[in-house]
């Protein structure tokens, strides 16, 4: 009896023990729980006071350690609180997203932002915040922002003393970009070169308003000779067109008193043949006979006589007019070719940037639509790059416009050498030139790349006998799937930007 009781005994202890480690476990994971719990709700704190009420109750009573029963109920007003809670996050960082984006819209139109910033600036604005995940993204981009605006704000106090200055350098650059863009007749050509000449060493608002006039005095001469020479060709073209619907209506007139004259003799002959028959039934001898057959025949052929000389002189009279007629249109054809060629010259013209005889942005662009369209249609390797002079202000300033012109032809004859057949060079506008290589992957362009970057960096210039080395930094992308022309071209922007800002005289490439 002693020993089963005992053994009852050692088994409750057993039993005791176990339940007490279970417990002990138990409350060390309520524990471990309830602290991380009321330290996530500390970290709601300030949200809402609702909210933070709520989460007090509830560390409250998590502390005394009360039922789930009592704590079920707050659980549930808490949850209903988070969900209201994630909404309206939901819808702040909505507005969030967009006024970050109007303060930067805003500040890319503000004057006076140094290149570097507002390069930037659009990278923030194409690309970082339509990375952003939560609110929290939001502070280094507006961090960003916020220097940005103290950048502005510096560059603007800086220059208002001396507005002048800061306003002449870039409007001279936009007059510069503006008369190359110019292809006017020859004898402009030389009055622009001094018009550019003149906004180079401008150094005020006046002298430049100065060379803005004489650009649009210099547009208007040639709009009006232009005009006077379309019109000239327009009436000589009348003049000639005149003429020929009178030769037209004078050969039909002539061809319809002919036929009248024709019909007349037919029915004459016809009247003629008609009567001989009669007669000839009616003859009562052979040689009356004979006698009637030979008077009508007489006068039988004296008509046919009369009517072969009618047809030559119709014959005649239609290959003259035909002559006339094929003079006049061949005339007009002249006219017309001579006119088709000079548009046709004046659309090349038009389209060749006259610095550096290099397609211009207008061709370009032209191309560059049209091999987005093909790519679109069927994709192919076609890659995009921007090359830009390096420190070109710097050729400027140191040797003068015209050394830096000189170093412009050179550097786009150099890369227009440099490229194949099939490439499209051209010049996007001041320093910048565009290359597209279709049917050339972003890896197999890579290496032809650097080799014409170090094409121009061996180029040896020398200016007042100094020998310069000249670099270009590239930024190379290829098209993709879903590209757009202008998502391409960012691209290839991002990725000179880029080659610019890692120490320029490089390849970038942005896949
Ligand atoms: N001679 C000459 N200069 C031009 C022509 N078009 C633009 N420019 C000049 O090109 C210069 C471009 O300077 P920036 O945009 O500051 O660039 P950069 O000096 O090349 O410097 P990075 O691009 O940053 O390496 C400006 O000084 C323009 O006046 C042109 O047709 N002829």
């Amino acid at each position: 009896m002693s020993e089963n009781s005992n053994a009852t005994d050692k088994k409750l202890k057993q039993a005791i023990e176990a339940r007490m480690a279970v417990e002990s476990a138990r409350k060390y994971q309520v524990d471990t729980l309830s602290n991380l719990t009321s330290k996530l709700s500390l970290s709601c704190k300030g949200l809402d006071t609702e909210l933070d009420n709520r989460l007090a109750k509830f560390r409250n009573s998590l502390n005394k350690g009360v039922g789930f029963e009592i704590l079920s109920p707050l659980i549930d007003d808490i949850l209903l609180i988070l969900q209201n809670q994630e909404a309206l996050q939901i819808a702040h960082q909505r507005e969030l997203f967009s006024s970050v984006q109007n303060a930067g819209k805003l500040l890319q139109k503000t004057k006076g932002l140094p290149d570097d910033t507002r390069r930037t600036l659009r990278h923030l604005l194409d690309h970082d915040i339509n990375n952003v995940q939560s609110t929290h993204d939001y502070i280094p981009l507006l961090n960003q922002l916020i220097n940005f605006y103290h950048h502005a704000l510096h560059s603007k106090l800086s220059s208002s003393d001396s507005e002048q200055c800061a306003v002449s350098p870039k409007m001279a650059n936009k007059l510069l970009e503006l008369a190359n863009e110019l292809v006017l007749e020859d004898e402009s050509t030389e009055q622009i070169k001094q018009i550019k000449n003149a906004i180079t060493e401008s150094d005020n608002l006046e002298e430049l308003l100065q060379a803005a006039i004489n650009i649009i005095s210099v547009v208007v001469k040639n709009i009006s000779k232009e005009r006077q020479s379309a019109q000239s060709f327009l009436v000589s073209l009348n003049q000639t067109l005149e003429e020929l619907h009178s030769s037209i209506v004078s050969t039909s007139q002539h061809s319809k008193s002919m036929g009248v004259e024709f019909d007349s003799l037919n029915k004459r002959i016809e009247g003629k043949i008609k009567h001989l028959n009669e007669q000839t039934q009616s003859a009562t001898s052979i040689s009356s006979l004979k006698e009637l057959v030979d008077n009508e025949l007489k006068s039988l052929s004296q008509d046919f006589i009369a009517k072969e000389q009618l047809e030559r002189k119709d014959r005649e009279m239609l290959i003259t007019s035909f002559d006339e007629i094929n003079e006049r249109i061949g005339s007009l054809e002249g006219k017309l070719s001579k006119y088709k060629k000079r548009l046709n010259e004046q659309r090349f013209k038009s389209l060749l940037d006259s610095l550096t005889k290099l397609p211009n942005r207008a061709a370009f662009d032209e191309r560059y639509n049209h091999e987005m369209h093909l790519f679109n249609v069927q994709a192919s390797d076609v890659t995009l790059v921007v090359i830009d002079v390096d420190h070109f202000k710097s050729i400027n300033d140191r040797f003068g416009h015209t050394a830096g012109d000189i170093t412009l032809q050179v550097i786009a004859k150099a890369l227009q050498k440099s490229v194949r057949q099939s490439d499209f060079i051209a010049r996007y506008g001041g320093e910048e030139f565009v290359l597209l290589m279709p049917g050339l992957s972003l890896s197999h362009a890579a290496q032809p790349l650097d080799k014409l970057r170090k094409v121009i960096k061996n180029i040896p210039f020398k200016f007042r006998e100094k020998e310069i080395e000249i670099t270009i930094s590239l930024g190379a992308t290829q098209f993709k799937q879903g590209d757009t022309p202008l998502k391409a071209f960012d691209r290839a922007d991002d990725a000179l930007y880029e080659a610019k800002n890692t120490g320029r005289d490089r390849l970038c490439i942005s896949k």
